[in-house]
């Protein structure tokens, strides 16, 4: 059968290349409203972007201004306003609420020791730079989206950020004491301060925990507060010492912090992916110090935001334990009465309106409208992620962008309701959009303007298809439910052609994937495959029982739909059926190698990128040890120990079971520093491959977590499973 399908690396890297030049939108804050000398009102709107360098194997980051003319209800002009520059050593940066300054916490390498500045910056002057590092006041500040903030005071007279508590400097029993031991720039730094680094003896090797997955040696945050006229540096006092503290912000009047404070007794588990961990909000008082706890403490918190008007504080609220990404409830504090109210609760099943429940663990830094009655909320509603506003007072919800076109929108931020927002597809690459908010009752449509276009691929064509499953793979505690899944294809297809087809079942398992601009999806849709997307039961943004049918399912109904997907698909005689091939990372992973096992004729090739492979084994690897448990099917409590018959069970489910059966080709994508999947799950995979003459190539990716996402990682994982492809499709 006749193919075309791109074949020579250099053509493949080629297209990589050209097409991992488009950037990603990671932020935006819109500046204070000047009125011109003609009377017309502008404002600036300052982003951030995010793309890959090959040539220097690394993500860079920079920004772009725009001018945003406008009458406070449409944007009447607009354009950027210079050209994009390169952010280099920030960590964290913020306007202050006027638009007069900017703090920054920069880190620079002096002298080959690196040393991170808190800077304040007032028109075209750097007025103060503290070295943080020489302070010694705490540990590296936290830059992370977990904890880290950096936030002005309403006063402008403050700043607050999270750092990691000062441990003392660790000293051997022998270690003579000589003026050598300690360093130059030490030395200098103790004598500027005027003291010498306390020390302390037989703590050199002590394990501290930390957060886990892509927050390694985050252990014991602390709140730090500037004064800025004083430079002088504090930690608050008053935080619970069980209490892991972030996601800051001043209160009204400044009188105290609000903050998220995460139980870590009687032991820390990974964060990342993982809203479920118990955690609280917490008000702490300037003054006395006094701690008050502000939601119940019996369930998962995040993402905080005070309203405009300073009175009501909006956050997002979960189960602790169970799936580790679930619906959502809205929850609000009033500051005033104290009271707490569900805004939005969990959506068992969507609704008539199409409306899924909210799927969050982050809302966007600026999420009010101006008249603190109304919450935006990006997330993905089914295979597309929507932008929803709810109206606290009565808790509904329409989305402003069910009836655009199709695709993934993302808030950024909102401003006076002027609303930014990255809008992409899975054939158009990230563009910056702004609009304004329409009134309170209003059924208009937001009037959305292109600050930043992108090039659309006419090359790719996409669709989301639904598939109901049959009568015998239905779950009998939930029955009912469907699922969907995402196909690219190229657009032009010669006559007599069949596609090679890629099947590709998500990680989590409950995440999704939604409508967005996907890099190697696209690049392998343009090289000539067909790519399926499935989004399979116990995915997220199908409603909250779709999340709970997978829990003691794994390796079963996940497995079954993604067969079932593809099954159907190929019956519509537009694929070629003998040169299908399966590629998951994580979860995906471990849904990819069930497969092979349990269809051993299927699949021509395999990829796993750090998969997870025997659940009986990672349980006491994993820094998520909960996850194991609860896909398995248990209930988690941090006493578990372990039981043979829940260990039997957990082997059971997984593909290793399955092993035996497996002639699928396999390449294996793994990243020496996973803390999620530790590559050990993929080194016992590659050993029962050897063992049983399978095929198998490892790829071993040094200086990686789970996500392998390093410019280099990325880009050489990308190209040996395109050559994967191509040699085992044989194409
Ligand atoms: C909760 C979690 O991290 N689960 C992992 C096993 C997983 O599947 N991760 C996903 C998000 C991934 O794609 O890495």
């Amino acid at each position: 059968m006749e193919s075309q399908v791109m074949t020579n690396p250099e053509d493949i890297s080629k297209l990589y290349r050209e097409l991992s030049l488009f950037p990603s939108l990671t932020r935006a804050d819109v500046g204070p409203v000047i009125t011109s000398q003609y009377g017309g009102k502008y404002s600036n709107i300052y982003t951030e972007w995010s793309q890959r360098d090959l040539e220097r194997s690394e993500n860079v980051k920079f920004c772009r201004q725009y001018i945003v003319f406008h009458d406070d209800k449409s944007v009447v002009y607009s354009g950027p306003s210079g050209n994009c520059t390169e952010i280099k050593g920030e960590l964290l940066s913020k306007d202050s609420p006027s638009g007069d300054m900017k703090a920054v916490v920069r880190e620079s390498n002096i002298k080959g020791e690196d040393k991170q500045f808190l800077e304040i910056w007032s028109k075209n002057i750097k007025v103060k730079s503290i070295n943080l590092t020489a302070l010694k006041k705490h540990g590296k500040v936290y830059e992370d989206d977990q904890f880290g903030c950096l936030v002005w005071s309403h006063s402008e007279t403050h700043l607050l950020y999270v750092a990691e508590r000062k441990r003392l400097k660790a000293q051997s029993f022998f270690q003579s004491v000589s003026p050598e031991s300690c360093s130059l720039a030490d030395e200098e730094e103790g004598v500027k301060m005027g003291k010498e680094e306390e020390t302390t003896k037989g703590e050199q090797f002590v394990f501290y925990e930390d957060w886990g997955e892509t927050l390694v040696s985050k252990s014991s945050p602390v709140l730090c507060v500037l004064d800025i006229e004083g430079s002088n540096v504090s930690v608050l006092e008053g935080v619970p010492d069980n209490i892991s503290p972030g996601q800051a912000f001043w209160a009204p009047s400044d009188t105290g912090v609000v903050f998220v404070g995460w139980w870590h007794e009687p032991f820390r588990l990974g964060l990342k992916y993982s809203p479920n961990r118990r955690s609280s909000l917490f008000y702490v008082d300037l003054t006395g110090g006094q701690c008050e706890q502000l939601s119940s403490g019996s369930s998962a918190v995040c993402s905080p935001k005070l309203s405009p008007d300073q009175c009501r504080i909006i956050y997002l609220e979960c189960a602790v334990y169970g799936p580790h990404q679930q619906c959502s409830r809205l929850c609000m504090y009033d500051w005033y009465t104290k009271r707490t109210s569900v805004v939005v609760d969990v959506v068992k099943r969507p609704r008539e309106d199409g409306f899924a429940g909210i799927y969050s663990s982050s809302l966007s830094p600026l999420c009010w409208s101006a008249d603190s009655q109304r919450i935006l909320v990006s997330c993905p509603q089914g295979s597309r992620k929507d932008l929803l506003l709810v109206e606290t007072t009565t808790g509904s919800v329409t989305s402003l962008t069910s009836k655009s076109p199709g695709g993934s929108w993302s808030l950024l931020t909102i401003e006076r309701d002027l609303m930014v927002v990255s809008w992409s597809s899975p054939n158009c690459p990230p563009s910056l959009r702004v609009g304004f908010l329409p009134l309170c009752g209003s059924s208009e449509e937001v009037d959305w303007v292109m600050l930043e276009e992108s090039q659309t691929q006419p090359d790719i064509d996409w669709q989301i298809l639904n598939f109901t499953p049959p009568p015998e793979q239905d779950n009998s505690q939930y029955p009912g439910l469907d699922f969907d899944a995402l196909l690219l294809k190229p657009k032009d297809v010669k006559e007599g052609v069949k596609l090679p087809l890629i099947v590709t079942p998500h990680g989590g398992p409950h995440s999704v994937i939604v409508a967005d601009w996907l890099l190697s999806s696209s690049v392998l849709c343009r090289m000539g495959f067909a790519i399926l997307l499935v989004n399979y039961r116990g995915s997220i943004g199908y409603g909250q029982d779709s999340i709970l049918s997978l829990p003691g399912n794994v390796g079963t109904q996940d497995v079954k739909d993604v067969q079932f997907a593809v099954e159907s698909v190929l019956r519509g005689g537009a694929f070629d059926e003998q040169k299908v091939a399966v590629a998951g990372g994580s979860h995906g992973g471990f849904v990819a190698c069930h497969l092979i096992g349990q269809y051993p004729e299927f699949y021509k090739a395999c990829v796993a990128r750090n998969p997870v492979i025997n659940l009986a084994s990672m349980i006491g690897s994993t820094d998520i040890p909960d996850w194991c448990m609860v896909e398995a099917g248990y209930n988690y409590s941090t006493d578990c120990l372990p039981d043979p018959a829940v260990w039997e069970q957990m082997l059971n489910m997984s593909p290793i079971k399955h092993v035996r059966q497996v002639k699928t080709p396999v390449l294996l994508t793994l990243g020496e520093d996973d803390k999620r999947v530790p590559p050990k799950q993929g080194i016992e995979y590659y050993r029962a491959l050897k063992a049983l003459q399978v095929p198998v190539r490892l790829l071993w990716y040094p200086g990686n977590n789970h996500s392998l996402s390093k410019v280099d990682a990325e880009s050489d994982g990308f190209m040996n499973i395109a050559l994967w492809m191509t040699q085992h499709l044989s194409l």
